[in-house]
């Protein structure tokens, strides 16, 4: 699913208005409609709202929702904040609209807010949204200050006021915090981002029937990762098929004190559906491997402790996953100088192997093209320098995949998959229980399972990261986010294979 800009939404509004056609001022009607949909599932008339409204279209939606709730019996109050002369004619003509029976309070100044909201109600902000052109000041800022400070949980609408939606939003800025956002057909990059998302809170994308013509015909880098489109991805079992249709992969890791990290992957690696799985390990982990996964063959390096050499024929395997818990001996990176000046198969590179590929210009530029790279943001960091803010990021990371023909999976909240074309794809499974260690070899384990069965680079890092976090989603349900281990990942990939599945 395309990520649309503001500026694209905005030209989506005013396709929509042309060619359905609609009127601006129905459109608007709708998106109430839908907020108010939205509210009535979740709160009983009991909730009274304190509605925020802006100079703009959202402070508009803000209006339109304030008269359907109090037409189905909710107590609304409004507090309109239009310092700016520039106001919407939606806003004005929804204005007009609101039944004499709300209260409406002007706020000019900061003692026009009361002193707080009362106990129990619900605060919807409706002050700015995609239209957001500066920083908020004023007495919008004072507005914010004021909600963020409530008890009272906050519900943005479209997107938290003062929050830009697709350019970094500068330090110090007064933002909305919100518990919920209700945003309209498409979620705004700044979700997704780090330093931006969690003043989202929870958000919900609410479609308001924009015109499928023009969702089709705009050109978006940014895509958002659905079930639909993995269901798509997903190949079924043929009746005759054997072990050998679904591909041998190699794994190579583990070094002293970091066999665990290695059998993860392996374990990872079967559960993602692969044919056969041989794992090389330095030679203190044989016992280890064959005891804790005794479905992988094991090759052990002459090394007791790290890698020192790969093997000799590695035209066998259909794609060799390396680094997890591999450390960074300088025999392990001479050995991956020697490996990337050879033809190899598809390789996926995690951990140790990105931290040697970072320090070691060598390996950088032999780094073998179409290769599945999977750098949390500080491995990401070694490989490209510091970025100055998320959009900066993104940028760093187009220009890494252009640059060595590669896949990152840059990972995080919302893992985003660059490719060399220069697409970004958004992941929307996970869960903050993931954050504990292990799980990144997991992720390891399941792009080199399912880069051996045949997918594609793109379709493996697709799948990957949706099925990882979804079996986190699965685990976190069953155990809780704060009991969740790496090994859970595993234990549940095949519950997310099944859901992904139907
Ligand atoms: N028909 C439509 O176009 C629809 C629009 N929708 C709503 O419209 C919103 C976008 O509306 P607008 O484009 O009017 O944008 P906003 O409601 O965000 O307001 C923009 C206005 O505020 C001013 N402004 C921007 N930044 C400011 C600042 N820091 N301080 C003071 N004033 C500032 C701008 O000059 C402009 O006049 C969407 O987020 C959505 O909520 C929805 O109703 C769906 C349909
Ligand atoms: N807050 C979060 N929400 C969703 N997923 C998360 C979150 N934190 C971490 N993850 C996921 O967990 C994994 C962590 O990987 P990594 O940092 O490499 O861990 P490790 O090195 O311990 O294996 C990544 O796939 C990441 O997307
Ligand atoms: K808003």
């Amino acid at each position: 699913m395309k990520i649309l800009s503001a500026s694209q939404t905005r030209s989506a509004d005013a396709y929509t208005i042309a060619h359905e056609p609609i009127t601006s001022l129905d459109l608007m009607e709708r998106a109430a409609g839908a907020l108010v949909h939205w509210l009535k599932q979740k709160y009983t008339a009991q909730i009274p709202f304190h509605i925020f409204c802006g100079p703009g279209n959202n402070g508009g939606d803000g209006l339109a929702a304030a008269r359907l709730l109090h037409q189905d019996g909710y107590d609304v109050w409004v507090y309109l904040l239009e310092a700016s002369q520039n106001k919407s004619s939606d806003f004005t003509q929804n204005l007009e609209r609101l039944p004499q029976a709300i209260p409406v309070v002007r706020v000019q100044t900061e003692e026009d807010l009361p002193a707080a909201l009362p106990k129990g109600s619900i605060a919807l902000d409706s002050l700015f949204g995609s239209g957001l052109s500066r920083p908020l000041e004023g007495i919008y800022a004072q507005a914010v200050a004021f909600l963020n400070r409530q008890p009272a949980p906050v519900i943005s609408i479209d997107i938290p006021s003062g929050l830009f939606a697709d350019a970094p939003t500068p330090a110090q800025s007064a933002v909305v915090q919100a518990a919920v956002t209700l945003t309209f057909e498409r979620p705004k990059m700044a979700f997704l981002l780090p330093a931006s998302g969690a003043y989202a809170g929870e958000w919900h994308v609410l479609p308001i029937g924009l015109h499928p013509t023009f969702l089709e015909q705009t050109d978006s880098p940014y895509h958002l990762l659905v079930p639909q489109h993995i269901k798509s991805l997903l190949r079924p079992r043929q009746k005759f098929s054997h072990k050998g249709t679904f591909g041998h992969a190699l794994l190579v890791g583990g070094s002293y004190g970091k066999m665990g990290a290695i059998t993860m992957s392996g374990h990872a690696a079967l559960r993602a559906g692969l044919g056969l799985l041989t794992v090389q390990v330095p030679h203190i982990g044989y016992t280890i491997l064959q005891t804790a996964l005794p479905e992988a063959m094991v090759l052990t390096d002459d090394h007791a402790h790290h890698l020192t050499r790969f093997p000799e024929d590695l035209t066998k395997y259909q794609c060799v996953g390396i680094g997890p818990g591999l450390g960074q001996a300088e025999a392990s990176q001479l050995a991956l100088e020697r490996l990337f000046q050879q033809v190899t198969p598809p390789l996926v590179l995690d951990a140790d192997a990105l931290n040697l590929v970072a320090t070691d210009r060598l390996l950088r530029q032999h780094l073998p093209p179409h290769s599945i790279l999977t750098p949390h943001p500080k491995e990401f960091e070694r490989l490209t320098g510091p970025a100055t803010d998320d959009f900066h990021r993104l940028q760093l990371l187009k220009e890494f995949c252009a640059q060595y023909q590669c896949y990152v999976v840059l990972k995080g909240a919302h893992t985003c998959i660059g490719t060399p074309a220069g697409e970004f794809y958004f992941n929307t499974t996970g869960n903050p229980g993931m954050a504990t260690g292990g799980t990144g070899d997991v992720l390891t384990g399941i792009l080199t399972g399912l880069r051996a069965q045949g997918y594609s680079a793109l379709e493996a890092c697709q799948l990957g990261v949706y099925l990882h976090g979804l079996a986190g989603n699965l685990a976190a349900q069953a155990e809780g986010q704060i009991s969740l281990i790496a090994s859970d990942l595993y234990k549940y990939l095949g519950a997310a294979f099944r859901k992904a599945s139907e």
